[in-house]
């Protein structure tokens, strides 16, 4: 099976080496391209003037803030800390929110003012002084909402790109077992759909959460003020069932929306795993059960909005009723009051409006209560995924690997990917510096996991696995990639240029270093051919190239990176004679001086090798040259005999 699953790219392209994507690719272009001199390279001479203007005026790009470390963040995520990373932006904003609160509980008062002294009161500048300041209120308000709603939204964006870089760090911390076991849609909703839902909720939900909690305690102390009696008897009328209803509203909630998060999970799940797959989907003829599929994972989602439906349309109204009766109370108290000559008709219409005022909020909490909701979940998924500890942690200790001469060994080690089925038992193997081992077996056997084991994309579950007697485990991941380089089964390229590629462990390196990668793999060809040479883009995946390049692109690419160590897992897909002499030859070429481990899934590989080891049974059967591995006429003689006749006749 394929050492990545086809998800990583070379070595030393681990955590932290930054994205890919034409980056770089751009000035470095524009660099190659002045220097060929071909025509219409470069900026032509009548714009280099304005182009010069230009850059000049671009502020100077400032070093990125966000480091990569491979111990994870210990913070708890919560929204308080989504919010409190940004003080004078979070100051700004509850400071408007706070002037905007306490200007919309004017209107009622000025109201209030205007019938009674104003009115009632046949006082003339009164009424107008009370218009004129309720215009002035007005005028106000709207300039601190526009601050508030500046300042939210600033805030939540600031939120949001945080919480998705460290997201995107753990992501790039975890190790292969996480991305084996979880679906790749799965962690696409985290990012999307469940920051999404956070982002609503930060950018204008706890803005108005504030507003609509200050109004109601606002208006509560004013009711209280007005008529303590009347405040107490229409509050306590409404509060209890309020209350109640929100309970019930949480709970039911809780569940509805944790399973709307897994349920888009699920989609998106479906939905990139058939986009990936649709060539093999077509090909097999299976259109219609996917879409069969796609169908049951849509209506699952559809299943679980409809629940969370349900639950609102009897919380919405639910709450809305009781307001109404609140209010259907105080009209039947109040104006009882008012006839008995205990309040005033403008206090009484005051109380009204400030009562409207207090429902009014419910309405909106009830609202920001779903989407409070909807986040909750959806920031009890990423707490999840924050907290999934990666398989092959680095020691807050670990030292740096020194400058490896390559000896490895493997000492005592036992490995199973799940608990009851071990693949590994007991191995032991010292690979000297400088020499190369070519691992063969059966399909199934465990060559790749202990290629894998060696790179240390899996720790063993006892023994050790040693380079220059250093125990991988005890060495920082960093400092290990650098020095062990992986050729996966599958390559993985990079939408981005063939130099990005090549390039990709170590994007700072120079022309020449690139070139002579190139010309040690035998790409040049390749180069040559290719409209723009170096600068040419691949496409998604590399689907640009054929299988044979993406190989010697991915072996130029540890070329490139020169590590000590080389582990590569042979692709098993069949190329033609010369591409397949090419690819060998680029081997031979990568793994000069360098310890190598391979797993040969062509014996003429296994031949070239300095020692043959079959693996099969959990263990190594059988050890030694080619040569006498033949003489011992064991399992490997026969296993290259077949080969051999199969080579010859075939
Ligand atoms: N991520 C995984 N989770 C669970 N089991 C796995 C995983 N990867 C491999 N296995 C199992 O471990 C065993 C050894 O797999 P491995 O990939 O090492 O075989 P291999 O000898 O390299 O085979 P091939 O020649 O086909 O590449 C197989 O039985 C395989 O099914």
């Amino acid at each position: 099976m394929s050492m990545f699953g086809g998800g990583f790219g070379g070595p030393g392209g681990g955590p932290g080496t930054g994205p890919i994507g034409g980056m770089g690719g751009v000035g470095a272009g524009r660099r190659d391209r002045q220097q060929s001199g071909t025509p219409f390279a470069g900026i032509p001479p009548e714009l280099a003037a304005g182009v010069a203007r230009l850059e000049s005026s671009e502020p100077a790009e400032a070093a990125p803030r966000d480091q990569f470390r491979q111990q994870p963040d210990p913070r708890k995520l919560t929204l308080w800390s989504l919010l409190a990373n940004r003080p004078a932006v979070l100051t700004t904003a509850a400071i408007a929110v706070l002037v905007e609160a306490l200007l919309l509980q004017a209107g009622p008062l000025l109201v209030q003012i205007g019938i009674d002294h104003g009115i009632v009161a046949r006082n003339v500048p009164v009424l107008v002084a009370a218009a004129v300041a309720f215009v002035a209120a007005v005028g106000f308000t709207a300039v601190a909402s526009g601050v508030r709603i500046r300042q939210s939204g600033r805030l939540a964006a600031y939120a949001t790109r945080d919480l998705r870089v460290r997201v995107f760090s753990h992501l790039q911390r975890l190790s292969l077992d996480f991305y084996t076991r979880e679906k790749a849609g799965v962690t696409m909703t985290r990012m999307t759909s469940d920051v999404e839902a956070l982002q609503q909720l930060l950018q204008d939900g706890f803005a108005q959460f504030l507003i609509q909690g200050l109004t109601m305690i606002v208006v509560t102390a004013v009711l209280v003020h007005y008529d303590a009696e009347l405040a107490a008897i229409t509050l306590l009328l409404v509060l209890p069932p309020l209350a109640g209803l929100s309970i019930w509203f949480r709970n039911a909630a809780d569940q509805g929306y944790n399973r709307q998060r897994d349920a888009i999970a699920a989609l998106f799940s479906h939905l990139s795993e058939s986009l990936y797959g649709v060539r093999v989907i077509t090909a097999h003829n299976q259109r219609r059960r996917s879409v069969v599929a796609h169908r049951e994972v849509v209506g699952a989602y559809r299943d679980a909005n409809d629940h969370t439906g349900r639950i609102n349309a009897v919380y919405g109204p639910g709450s809305s009723v009781i307001g109404l009766l609140g209010l259907a109370a105080l009209l039947g108290i109040g104006g009882r009051k008012v006839l008995h000559g205990e309040l005033t008709i403008g206090e009484l219409t005051a109380f009204v409006l400030y009562l409207n005022a207090f429902f009014q909020p419910v309405q909106q909490l009830v609202q920001l209560y779903t989407n409070y909701q909807q986040a909750r979940a959806a920031l009890g998924k990423l707490r999840g995924l924050l907290g999934t500890a990666a398989g092959v942690p680095e020691k807050v200790d670990a030292l740096e690997l020194p400058p490896a001469s390559g000896g490895i060994e493997l000492r005592e080690v036992f490995f199973g990917y799940e608990p009851d089925r071990p693949v590994l038992r007991d191995v032991t193997l010292r690979i000297a510096p400088g020499e190369t081992i070519a691992c063969v077996g059966p399909t199934g056997a465990g060559k790749s996991t202990l290629a894998k084991l060696v790179a240390r994309l899996y720790d063993p579950d006892r023994g050790a696995v040693l380079i220059d007697g250093h125990d991988l485990r005890e060495v920082t991941l960093d400092s290990l990639h650098r020095q062990v380089g992986v050729v996966p089964q599958e390559p993985f390229l990079f939408a981005g240029t063939l130099r990005d590629n090549i390039a990709f462990a170590r994007p700072d390196a120079s022309d020449d270093e690139v070139g002579t990668a190139v010309d040690a793999v035998g790409l040049r060809d390749l180069v040559d051919r290719s409209p723009d040479g170096l600068d040419t883009i691949l496409h998604e995946r590399g689907q640009s190239v054929s299988s044979g390049e993406r190989q010697l692109i991915a072996l130029a690419r540890v070329f490139v990176a020169a590590p000590r160590v080389v582990v590569l897992d042979e692709a098993t897909s069949s190329l033609d004679l010369r591409s397949e002499l090419r690819v060998e030859a680029a081997v031979q070429q990568l793994l000069e001086g360098r310890t190598a481990i391979l797993v040969a899934h062509r014996l003429s590989t296994a031949r070239r090798a300095d020692r043959v080891i079959v693996v099969d049974d959990g263990g190594i059967l059988e050890a030694g040259t080619h040569d006498e591995l033949i003489t011992a006429g064991g399992r490997y003689a026969a296993m290259y005999s077949t080969w051999e006749s199969h080579a010859t006749h075939g």
